[in-house]
């Protein structure tokens, strides 16, 4: 394994969630890596956030590494859940809860309802 995916697989076994973007939880420095942001942090899901900006081969090596081409992209429990239009499918059609639930992550479901009930 390369150094870039032997740091990868790291980061996605020592975390629940994993959610790499451009940016800071705090900070998001794109609007895909905002609103995935936005929805975790809204559902109080306890999450590592990886910027890409601040390293060029974790950039380059998680798309490698997932085979997917963009950022953000999260990551559940060593699973590849997907970018920001998965996921926010996922939390309006509730599977976003189903999916933390099933893996024993724990959430704000309040939260999540609200969000739902605010698009509806
Ligand atoms: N449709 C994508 C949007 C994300 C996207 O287009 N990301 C671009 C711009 S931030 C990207 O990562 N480009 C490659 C790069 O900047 O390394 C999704 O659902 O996540």
């Amino acid at each position: 394994m390369s150094d870039v995916t032997t740091r990868i697989q790291d980061l996605i076994d020592s975390n629940d969630v994993v959610l790499f973007m451009k940016g800071t939880k705090e900070m998001p420095q794109c609007g895909f890596s905002s609103r995935v942001a936005g929805v975790l942090n809204y559902m109080a899901v306890p999450y590592e956030g990886i910027n890409v900006l601040s390293d060029a081969d974790i950039r380059q090596g998680i798309k490698d590494f997932s085979d997917w081409p963009t950022i953000p992209q999260l990551y559940v429990k060593g699973e590849f859940v997907g970018g920001c239009d998965i996921i926010t499918e996922m939390t309006l059609s509730g599977e976003l809860d189903q999916l933390l639930s099933k893996k024993g992550v724990t959430f704000d479901q309040a939260a999540a309802d609200k969000i739902r009930e605010a698009n509806a």
